[in-house]
């Protein structure tokens, strides 16, 4: 009955807001969920076994159940698809468990997936193993990245955030405690800032330190200093802050030694320290020297920030570095950086060259993808990591001020953390809804 009902609300809003063809694109979603879903699902039932047989997606049965046919059944032995083991609608698309007889693997129906796609008309076929012998074939029925929704599950847990959106309708998880420490890319205007701020969302609602560094004197994190345990705005500052942090994670090893672990998930709940996510936006100002006096704390910075990404993995810290290229051009250090920081987001870039920056190492099949971002699709984005998988995703629009609110609201979840203190933000009794003027956007309290 509830269900009848939704369904004659939405039959009615459809006809209302003047027709299928119009909710088609104005209203995807509905239109997927009323029309396209049962249209599809339909075809599919009706077309697999022909469509698999022409995409060249079937095995010879297994010898016993060719002799049932033959001699039971007493039919002529015909080639078997995969079996489908589950056909699952969404609010974006179908998605199909398949269950791979011997002589077929993944990289087949990865090889025939834009074949599948025109054969069920639907907008895109994405294969994904879900455990050996099983794949899901991911359908959606229409463009889910050019107004992206996240799935209503998706929520930040432990140590696991959703940020974006893939292309095939599944949410996009920065897992810390899979790929620790991460690097961002892209140019102007590409996205970058609406990324951090998306992980910023999420993490804000989970027990952890969040750490800033935003050389732009903070004109992006300021609006969530009331959920931040640090903040640097200039160099010389970040040069403290990442020296402390360095002393911090020298500390915590000495307490997994006295505990006898290697991890610091291995101690018990109670012992554990908090993690602590360090974010650093346009990590360029970080390397830059203006003068030769300079130099030194350059030097100081680049190798923090080496050791962090090299060791804190273990005891909970986790960076995540933004910049808009990352390659030797910005000095000693910058490769060697880089090359620990496994997990991959490359926004539209001005060259072919900075895509390679950012995946070459990890995914370079993915480097034209990056490279062909349109300016129009501000927040899309090639995500990577070092297992070499790769995809599309793209961020959603959220407002700063959402962000910003979030931030305040969760501002309890700030740890005592004594050695960050100097560095604590002042955070005004009345938050602005918008950065201050550039200038003053740095209220430093001790
Ligand atoms: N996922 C998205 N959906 C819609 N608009 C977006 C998305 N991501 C970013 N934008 C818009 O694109 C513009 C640039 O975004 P953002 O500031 O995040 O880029 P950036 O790469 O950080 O730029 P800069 O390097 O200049 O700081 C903003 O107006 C933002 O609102």
């Amino acid at each position: 009955m509830t269900n009848l009902s939704v369904w004659l609300e939405a039959t009615g809003a459809v006809a209302g807001a003047g027709g299928l063809g119009y909710a088609k694109v104005r209203a995807p979603r509905v239109y997927w969920s009323l029309v396209g879903m049962p249209v599809t699902w339909g075809r599919f039932v009706l077309s697999y076994r022909s469509t698999m047989d022409v995409c060249g997606l079937t095995v010879q049965p297994s010898g016993l159940r060719a002799f049932m046919t033959r001699n039971v059944a007493r039919r002529e032995v015909q080639p078997v698809p995969p079996k489908i083991r589950r056909v699952r609608g969404t609010s974006t698309g179908l998605r199909v468990t398949l269950r791979l007889p011997a002589g077929l693997e993944p990289a087949d129906l990865i090889a025939t997936s834009e074949r599948l796609r025109h054969a069920w008309g639907v907008y895109s076929v994405t294969v994904a193993e879900t455990k050996p012998g099983y794949v899901e074939l991911r359908m959606t029925g229409y463009d889910v990245l050019r107004r992206v929704r996240m799935p209503r599950k998706a929520r930040p847990r432990d140590m696991v955030v959703p940020v974006a959106l893939r292309e095939d309708g599944t949410a996009f998880e920065r897992d810390y405690r899979k790929a620790p420490m991460a690097l961002t890319l892209g140019a102007n205007h590409s996205g970058k800032s609406m990324y951090q701020r998306n992980l910023i969302k999420g993490l804000a609602q989970l027990p952890v330190a969040l750490v800033g560094i935003d050389c732009k004197r903070g004109v992006e994190q300021t609006a969530y200093v009331p959920r931040l345990s640090a903040l640097a705005t200039t160099p010389d500052e970040s040069a403290s802050l990442l020296a402390v942090l360095v002393a911090e994670m020298e500390d915590r090893f000495d307490q997994l030694r006295q505990h006898g672990v290697s991890d610091m998930w291995e101690l018990p709940a109670e012992l554990r320290p908090v993690p602590v996510v360090v974010l650093v936006d346009e990590v360029a100002e970080l390397f830059l020297i203006s003068a030769k006096k300079d130099e030194e704390r350059r030097e100081r910075i680049v190798t923090a920030l080496i050791r962090l990404a090299q060791m804190a993995r273990s005891v909970g810290i986790y960076l995540e570095i933004c910049g808009q290229r990352f390659g030797s051009d910005l000095g000693k250090g910058a490769t060697m950086l880089r090359a620990q920081l496994t997990g991959r987001v490359v926004h539209r870039v001005n060259d072919k060259q900075t895509a390679e920056m950012g995946l070459n190492d990890v995914a370079p099949d993915a480097v034209p993808v990056a490279s062909l971002i349109p300016m129009e699709r501000p927040g899309t984005a090639v995500a990577a990591d070092s297992s070499g998988g790769w995809s599309k995703i793209r961020t959603p629009d959220t407002p700063r001020d959402e962000v910003a609110a979030i931030c305040r609201e969760f501002a309890h979840l700030v740890p005592d953390f004594p050695a960050l203190k100097p560095f604590r933000p002042y955070v005004p009794a009345a938050m602005p809804a918008v950065s201050p003027p550039l200038g003053k956007a740095r209220p430093v309290t001790s």
